[in-house]
């Protein structure tokens, strides 16, 4: 480095600021002056400025066509194309995406899927087709499967961006009936209700990761699909903080189902329910939806504060699209029933509190007495017996294995937090199995072609900004 070059400078708010090497000590210190009205005069160490490039206003499709590829210039060139609505960037292969959190026109248009079809990456503007487009075309090109890997912190985009690439898909090289991609495309809604929550960084955070795979035939035709999925996040069941929500479908079982429902399930509203009120308990709502809602479904603070609003999100509306949703993957009316009732059962179940047994010598513990509605009503839904359920949270079974009682079964009664314990492990089982159930009943409706490739998409979450990078299986 030398004199009068052009530099970025560390700043703790900026990342980087611009200057120009003013003169540069024995020691490595260099004098700069900055472009920016914050701070005109710094001193560095020439070991922390990065060169700049020449014309920093400028900015390019793919960082690696940089002159000079270092943190800073790469953060300056994704800035000065975000400022232009460009969010994407590549490095090679790999995009890099910024979370625009607002609509861009005809940015995903179906006139933007068509006009990336076949298109070399570079040939048009950087863009999450570009990298579902180079996929398939590498699938069918050297006969391997593929995965596209979306990785970024939370709120990122991860969700959003595995929606488009699998829209992409699906639009190109769908049948023209489509009932196989529409079941792809159906596995969204509903696994976001039971899988996404509301947290203090994303309104719609997938608390789970997953692997979808689009199938293809001979003739690169989309002909089924597998949905992986792991790491549901169990302690949100019964537990959230302030500020977040436990799983959607809760909220939309409260506000969105119709009121025979709700009354077949004794649902009532937020506040009503311990595994629910300890976190935020507004509904999603649009002026429009807000109509609909009675005063005896909302929450306290839904009533003085109002509904809550995100583009994307809507309690009442979204319980219709989950259960349409779920109706065109195949599952019946009474299926459907089946899984509502499961849902609101572990909401029941949350309700069940416990007080020390005063007969109790050994200090076990019983159902409070204002609890034993929710503890008939959760047995009632999850179809066992109240009393069998009572001493299933109450008492715990041990076997003797050794001496004259071997084999003997002994009812050893639980403490007050043993019981609550108890209580909450079960209501995260019968939540986690059920979410296991939804996507093992999504992947039976969906056609499974173990024999032919698929373009796979990762969603997870990682650390830094969102990359969607390619790689063959
Ligand atoms: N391409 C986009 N265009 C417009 N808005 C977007 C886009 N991507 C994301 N968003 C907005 O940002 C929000 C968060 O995005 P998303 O849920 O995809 O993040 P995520 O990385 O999957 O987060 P998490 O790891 O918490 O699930 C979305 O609900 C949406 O409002």
């Amino acid at each position: 480095m030398m004199e009068r070059q052009k530099v970025w400078v560390p700043d703790p708010v900026e990342g980087f600021v611009l200057g120009t090497i003013h003169d540069i000590g024995h020691n490595g210190e260099a004098t700069i002056f900055t472009t920016d009205s914050k701070h005109s005069k710094l001193t560095y160490n020439l070991e922390r400025v990065y060169y700049a490039e020449q014309h920093d206003k400028a900015d390019v499709e793919d960082n690696c066509a940089l002159m000079y590829l270092n943190p800073a210039t790469l953060l300056s060139n994704i800035r000065t194309r975000y400022k232009k609505d460009k969010i994407y960037t590549f490095v090679a292969n790999i995009l890099i995406a910024v979370n625009p959190y607002c609509e861009i026109k005809d940015l995903y248009s179906s006139k933007t899927i068509k006009s990336y079809q076949g298109k070399s990456l570079g040939v048009l503007p950087p863009h999450v087709f570009s990298i579902a487009d180079k996929s398939f075309r590498d699938m069918k090109v050297m006969k391997q499967s593929q995965s596209i890997i979306v990785s970024g912190e939370s709120g990122a985009g991860k969700t959003e961006s595995t929606k488009y690439l699998l829209r992409y898909l699906c639009e190109l090289w769908g049948t023209t009936a489509g009932p196989i991609e529409q079941k792809i495309l159906d596995a969204n809604p509903v696994m976001e209700a039971f899988g996404n929550a509301k947290t203090t960084r994303n309104n719609n955070s997938s608390r789970f990761g997953k692997f979808i795979e689009v199938h293809f035939d001979s003739r690169c035709q989309v002909v089924g699909g597998f949905i992986s999925h792991y790491l549901l996040e169990k302690s949100r069941i019964c537990r959230q903080s302030e500020h977040e929500r436990n799983y959607h479908v809760f909220y939309l079982l409260c506000a969105g189902a119709p009121d025979k429902l709700r009354e077949q399930l004794s649902i009532t509203k937020p506040d009503d329910f311990h595994y629910l009120n300890s976190g935020c308990t507004q509904y999603f709502t649009t002026s429009v939806s807000e109509k609909k809602l009675n005063n005896s479904q909302k929450s306290q603070s839904h009533l003085m504060k109002g509904g809550l609003r995100d583009t994307m999100l809507d309690d009442i509306e979204d319980f219709t699209n989950m259960d349409n949703a779920l109706g065109r993957l195949g599952l019946s009316d009474a299926e459907r029933l089946n899984i509502y009732t499961m849902v609101a059962s572990v909401l029941h179940l949350g309700n069940v509190a416990f007080e020390d047994n005063p007969e109790d010598t050994k200090g076990g513990c019983q159902v409070c007495g204002s609890s034993e509605k929710s503890l008939s009503i959760a047995a009632k839904l999850m179809g066992v017996d109240p009393g069998e359920l009572r001493q299933a949270l109450v008492s715990r079974v041990m076997q003797s294995s050794r001496g004259g009682l071997k084999g003997t079964v002994i009812m050893v009664p639980l403490k007050v937090y043993e019981a609550n314990n108890a209580r909450d492990a079960l209501a995260k089982a019968l939540y986690s199995n059920l979410f296991d159930y939804i996507v093992q009943r999504i992947n039976k409706s969906i056609p499974f072609k173990a024999s032919s490739y698929y373009i796979g998409v990762l969603d997870i979450a990682g650390f830094g900004m969102i990359n969607i990078s390619l790689t063959t299986k």
